[in-house]
């Protein structure tokens, strides 16, 4: 397998400039998912690395070695799209041997290449049945058998999950988890699917708008979001982003008066926040509970899934409010409730949407 690095990549469509000065070192072995929203360059950037698109500038390193102007099949990788592409008139067996056939594989090799790919995906009893005659995750079983075979050093993965329905795509993402490590392959992810990403990936690089918002593993990106757009981006149900004011900072926290009046110190630098700024303070549903004191929080929605109770609401002048509470929470909907918040939780954003850095220790702010 392999190591790849992308150094200064930059892509324009025309003018419109749609990467900019991607820079990542991906290591040998490493499961690495690229998520954002649509439109913000994930695609392009997958299939600059296949080498089905052109740079505008910057080098594609594959094992050391720059592949920036090798033709897609001297890369040494191999894509699953979303669409499958499996033909639809060849058997599972052809389909998986099509790359193999290509190469003009002696039959023994082929046979044992297909049958072992057959058996890590558990398609051994299907061999023989054409792509119509099997299940949407079957046929991209079969995709990616096809990647298999062929032993590449990268395997690139373009929304091989997005045709599948929820429950199917959970039980894929386990099954690739489980992929990646029996074959021990370097392998990129795209896809929009933040939960696909926390789940799967051992590094995610979010983009935004065709640049890196962060790259690191699912629990940085949780924990510190460098970002409001990470933050907002990782996590389900949403992080909750309240406007607020400081009132005022010392060097290791800042005191804060949350929309709706509610006021705490969070252990964060000012930097150049000051008295009097506005900013906006992230809170993860997950992260409060019912108290005597803290946010006062009109329930208009309340979602019962057995495990947690997720309610929607409102604070001080309409800010949506999210909370995920444990079990069957004692609320109802249309009556206000109390949620406590600790501050060692909350992350305080400044007006361009950069997290102020935490602090271990909290103090009291004057
Ligand atoms: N061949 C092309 N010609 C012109 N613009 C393009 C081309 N391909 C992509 N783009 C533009 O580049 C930007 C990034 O597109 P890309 O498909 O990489 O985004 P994405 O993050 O994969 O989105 P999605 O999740 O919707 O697939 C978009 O603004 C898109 O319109």
């Amino acid at each position: 397998m392999a190591t790849l690095d992308l150094l200064s990549i930059n892509k324009s469509f025309g003018a419109a400039k749609v990467l900019h000065d991607i820079s990542l070192a991906i290591e040998d072995k490493e499961f690495v998912v690229f998520v954002g929203p649509s439109g913000c360059g994930k695609s392009t950037l997958l299939r600059i690395i296949a080498g089905l698109e052109e740079t505008t500038s910057g080098q594609i390193m594959i094992d050391g070695k720059d592949v920036s102007d090798a033709h897609p099949v001297d890369r040494g990788i191999s894509m699953v799209f979303q669409s499958y592409a499996l033909y639809p008139h060849l058997t599972v067996y052809e389909n998986i041997a099509f790359p193999l056939r290509v190469q003009k594989m002696p039959q023994p090799e082929m046979d044992a290449a297909v049958n072992r790919a057959a058996e890590i995906l558990q398609l051994t009893d299907k061999l023989q049945l054409k792509p119509g005659q099997l299940s949407g995750g079957q046929r991209q079983r079969v995709a990616i058998g096809r990647s298999i075979v062929r032993n590449p050093k990268v395997f690139l993965f373009d929304e091989p999950l997005s045709n599948l329905d929820a429950a199917l795509r959970g039980d894929m993402r386990v099954e690739l988890s489980q992929l990646h490590r029996s074959l021990e392959a370097t392998m990129v992810y795209v896809t929009h699917d933040q939960v696909e990403a926390m789940t799967m990936a051992d590094r995610i690089v979010v983009l935004n708008a065709g640049r890196v918002e962060q790259f690191g593993t699912p629990m940085e990106l949780y924990h510190h979001p460098k970002t409001k757009f990470v933050a907002s981006f990782i996590g389900q149900p949403n992080m909750n982003l309240l406007p607020a004011k400081v009132l005022g900072s010392d060097a290791k926290s800042l005191k804060v008066e949350l929309d709706g009046g509610h006021q705490m110190v969070v252990p964060v630098e000012a930097g150049l926040v000051s008295k009097g700024d506005n900013v906006e303070v992230g809170i993860r549903p997950e992260h409060v509970s019912l108290g005597d004191s803290g946010l006062s929080v009109t329930v208009n929605v309340l979602e019962r899934l057995g495990g947690v109770s997720i309610t929607y609401g409102a604070v001080g002048n309409g800010t949506r409010f999210c909370a995920s509470l444990p079990g069957d929470a004692a609320i109802r909907e249309g009556t206000p409730v109390t949620l406590a918040v600790n501050p060692d939780d909350c992350h305080v954003f400044d007006a361009n949407g950069d997290v102020l850095s935490r602090q271990a220790a909290p103090e009291l702010a004057g």
